[in-house]
């Protein structure tokens, strides 16, 4: 490799920091400016400083998607040290604005389009992505990105996001991960509408095709990488997403994000809720309400269901722990509307249920006093002063979730769910909310961030350490349990049901152990796992600078 061609490759070049020594051997000297070599350490901080001096959310994200195209072990040398400022930068909520407007931005290409009108060809398309060995893919159609909806081919931020954090905060090298999407088309006038857009400018494909062609993809994807190469779906639409994971999670190694990475996180801020005096101890006692019905609410209610069977509660009446209002009102047996993936969860029509069948969430909440209300419907402000002090009247430590992603469809923000509980609500939502300190209130609260990236980064690095053939539900318990385990007395002290966000490559080799064990358990490991203790898995974690795995 030539001097310059070493500078031009992101996953080489250390510009500025080769010692005189290397850039003679590389034949760099001269093509680099002269000044003694700089520390990666300071160019990670020359990198913030030129980050707080930008004017806003877009250009930071261009900013550092050229970092990454350019020094790799920069660009993961600062998300690692300063995931607190980083994640959200790169993630939601600023990935949404990126998604927005992706078309628009000067940032290079990274991932992988492919396009329904290239159906049947998709093998020789995936022969031109460069590496040879891939672990994880995460793979989108766009079709409900965040909660911002059909973005089309501009929601390729989020593929491209989440495997960032799989580098970032679980330690899979950056070399082996693919982020694809599948585009389909788009449905929605004003990201078609741009005369730059990038993607298809055609109406969606469903039916028939759409599934061939997202079979083509998963099977070239398989023929390509190898069964042991994890597929991480993202942001599909209600209609596919439930059915494709159905489809595929027993014969691909494969998950739903937005389901199953989602259920993990909920459940893992629930168990954690119940080590919180005030609230009850034993999962049975709690009735929780969501709103909004959708991938991100079933999965999590299936994994309370799972962890409530576990504690030897029979299924049915498990599942009766959890209620639903959807955008047609209360979830009930009988009701026009309720979907096969919403029918274990419809409850009979008792004179308890008819009384709010009709009405609001506030009179839901009213009528069936709920221990938690958890927001997966999109809708901003929908968690009112009223309901949130209804929440605050029927609990003594209400639990309320607002998950809904970017900030800017928060059901309710941290502020006004401590303030309308007088500082008693326990607190999380899916994008990041500063601490709180109420008037009056001597300590400050902080909210948690109940986001899947807590769990799909070492979920994932688990199933590509153990070479598992599938992702039973059991590991998402385990990841569940296991973050939950790792939050601290002082984050229970300030109300915060999730661990330090900052240690989240220590939390990701936690789960990462966890997993293989349940992977060894399960008999579904490919590759051998009874060396991989906590340590060793922190060890071979990429870190700029250090060993990769
Ligand atoms: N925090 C996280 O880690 C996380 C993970 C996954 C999804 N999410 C967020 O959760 C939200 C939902 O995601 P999803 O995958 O379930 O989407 P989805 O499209 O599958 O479901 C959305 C649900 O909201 C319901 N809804 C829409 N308007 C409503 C209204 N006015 N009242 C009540 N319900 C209404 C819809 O009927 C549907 O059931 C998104 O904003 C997404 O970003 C967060
Ligand atoms: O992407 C996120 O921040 C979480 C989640 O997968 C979502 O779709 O909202
Ligand atoms: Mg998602």
């Amino acid at each position: 490799m030539s001097g310059q061609s070493i500078l031009l490759n992101a996953r080489e070049n250390r510009g500025r920091r080769f010692s005189s020594h290397e850039r003679d051997q590389l034949r760099v000297t001269g093509l680099v400016p002269p000044a003694r070599a700089r520390t990666l350490a300071q160019e990670v901080e020359r990198l913030l400083i030129r980050l707080r001096a930008l004017p806003n959310v877009l250009s930071r994200y261009e900013h550092l998607m050229h970092v990454l195209a350019s020094d790799e072990a920069l660009f993961f040398a600062a998300a690692q040290n300063n995931l607190r400022t980083l994640l959200p930068m790169i993630y939601t909520p600023a990935v949404g604005d990126a998604c927005l407007n992706y078309s628009d931005l000067a940032i290079p290409n990274r991932g992988m389009w492919i396009g329904v009108d290239q159906k049947g060809r998709v093998k020789d398309i995936l022969a031109n992505w460069p590496e040879r060995n891939v672990d994880v893919i995460v793979v989108s159609d766009c079709e409900r990105i965040l909660g911002l909806g059909d973005l089309g081919a501009n929601g390729m931020g989020i593929p491209v996001g989440k495997l960032l954090l799989y580098s970032a905060c679980g330690g899979i090298n950056p070399a082996r991960c693919l982020p694809v999407v599948l585009d389909v088309g788009c449905n929605t006038p004003s990201i078609r509408s741009n005369e730059a857009y990038i993607g298809l400018d055609q109406d969606r494909v469903s039916g028939q095709d759409y599934d061939d062609f997202v079979h083509e993809f998963i099977a070239s994807a398989m023929e390509k990488y190898g069964k042991s190469t994890l597929i991480q779906f993202e942001d599909f639409g209600n209609s596919n997403a439930l059915r494709l994971l159905n489809k595929y999670r027993e014969k691909v190694c494969c998950f739903n994000d937005d389901i199953q990475g989602t259920a993990s996180v909920g459940l893992a801020g629930i168990l954690t809720a119940l080590r919180i005096p005030g609230v009850a101890s034993d999962l049975k006692d709690h009735k929780f309400v969501f709103l909004g019905a959708g991938s991100a609410g079933i999965g999590i209610a299936s994994l309370i269901t799972l962890a409530l069977v576990r504690e030897g509660v029979p299924e049915d009446e498990a599942r009766k722990k959890c209620w639903f209002v959807d955008s047609r009102g209360l979830v009930y047996k009988g009701r026009a509307n309720v979907s096969d993936a919403k029918a274990p969860f419809a409850h009979e029509a008792s004179p308890e249920v008819q009384a709010v069948a009709n009405a609001g969430l506030l009179e839901v909440v009213k009528g069936l006093k709920p221990t938690g209300l958890i927001g997966v419907s999109t809708i901003r402000g929908s968690f009112s002063e009223d309901i949130i002090r209804e929440m605050g009247s029927v609990n003594e430590r209400p639990i309320i979730f607002a998950l809904s992603n970017p900030t800017s469809k928060a059901e309710c923000t941290a502020e006004e769910a401590y303030k309308f509980t007088e500082g008693r609500a326990i607190y999380a939502s899916g994008s990041p909310f500063g601490s709180v300190q109420l008037p009056g209130h001597h300590t400050h609260l902080v909210p948690g961030q109940g986001n899947n990236s807590y769990i799909f980064p070492g979920l994932g690095l688990g199933i590509v350490l153990a070479g598992a053939r599938h992702v039973p539900e059991s590991m998402l318990l385990t990841a569940a349990d296991t973050v939950s385990r790792l939050v601290d007395e002082e984050q229970l002290q300030v109300s915060c049901v999730y661990p330090d966000l900052s240690s989240l490559m220590d939390i990701s080799a936690h789960i990462a152990h966890a997993v293989c064990q349940e992977a060894k358990a399960l008999s579904l490991n490919e590759k051998n796992v009874d060396h991989l203790d906590i340590k060793t898995i922190r060890e071979i974690m990429y870190e700029p600078g250090r060993g990769q795995i």
